[in-house]
């Protein structure tokens, strides 16, 4: 578990970290979404105690960091700036780490397997792709076979099929009663990846919740209705208490209801329709509602 609180981060007159709060558990994936700049890094940074905060504090299984013994068995980390030395091979860098860990030579073997680098882990890294470096950096962070793991972007570098088998892989951890958090500004990829989010931008808490509460909260579900008659549906609507808005090419929006009910109405008024849809806003959307727009 990590427990975040009232963490605050100041460089000179920019505040990067404003008050956060928030709890990480076990067991599941937790996403951590804001626009660039929001502050995620920085904050799992301090996680990490590689910053210092200007307030606040940070917990991970109860202690600070830098009071944790052997750290890599209990913290592992992917952060966005790669530390490995490229004229070393992955297999070396991984070898060191684990003797400076005390951790034995079946991890590097497990892990270079796990991370699908087990045929090029001979390799100097120098001539790596970025989306090998983050295999080799995941390897890193799994080394120690650790209970908690922070991800900052790990989908950088990786093509398509990298990005399932990384998905796969972080569910797995979290499957396993692992505490995961996984920052990232993709929301598609956050709502295949992430059961639970927390959404931050200027440093600040906007949202700690799951991703189906989350999406129903700020998006909104509504019924997309096309029909040759829009004047009388929308009365029809209108006159049973249902929010009416108009989409993209003449579709009628039915909101904070049901396609059921909507069925029900267009029936007992003798209303002819084409279509209706129920249509579930993305996370993407939700998102840019409570972010008011701020690009990822
Ligand atoms: N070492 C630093 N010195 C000065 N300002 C910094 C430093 N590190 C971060 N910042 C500033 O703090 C704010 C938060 O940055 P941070 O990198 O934590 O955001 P982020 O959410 O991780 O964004 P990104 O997705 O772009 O990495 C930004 O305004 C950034 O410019």
């Amino acid at each position: 578990m990590i427990e975040v609180d009232g963490l605050s981060k100041r460089y000179g007159g920019t505040v990067a970290v404003d008050d956060l709060s928030f709890t990480v558990r076990p067991g599941r994936v937790t996403g951590f979404l804001g626009p660039n700049g929001a502050g995620k890094s920085t904050t799992m940074r301090m996680m990490l105690d590689l910053d210092r905060p200007s307030g606040g504090r940070v917990r991970i299984d109860g202690r600070r960091y830098r009071d944790l013994d052997r750290p890599l068995l209990r913290v592992g980390a992917l952060l966005e700036a790669r530390s490995t030395h490229g004229g070393r091979s992955a297999r070396q860098h991984l070898r060191w780490l684990a003797r400076t860990n005390g951790i034995g030579e079946a991890r590097v073997r497990a892990v270079l397997d796990q991370v699908g680098l087990a045929d090029t882990g001979h390799r100097r890294t120098k001539g790596f792709s970025l989306g090998m470096g983050q295999r080799l950096g995941l390897a890193a962070a799994l080394l120690g076979d650790p209970p908690v793991l922070l991800l900052d972007e790990p989908v950088n570098g990786l093509d398509p099929e990298g990005i399932v088998w990384l998905r796969a892989l972080v569910r797995g951890l979290a499957a396993e009663g692992r505490t995961v958090l996984v920052s990232s500004h993709l929301m598609s990829e956050m709502a295949l990846t992430a059961e639970h989010l927390v959404v931050i931008a200027h440093g600040r808490l906007l949202a700690d919740t799951t991703v189906d509460e989350f999406v129903a909260e700020y998006a909104g579900s509504h019924v997309r209705i096309t029909t040759p008659s829009p004047e009388r549906l929308r009365a029809v609507l209108t006159s049973a208490g249902i929010r009416v808005g108009e989409g993209d090419g003449g579709v009628i929006e039915a909101h904070g209801v049901g396609a059921d009910r909507v069925g029900e109405l267009v029936a007992a008024n003798g209303v002819v329709v084409h279509e209706i849809g129920a249509r579930t806003a993305s996370l993407e959307e939700a998102f840019m509602r409570l972010t008011g727009g701020e690009r990822t």
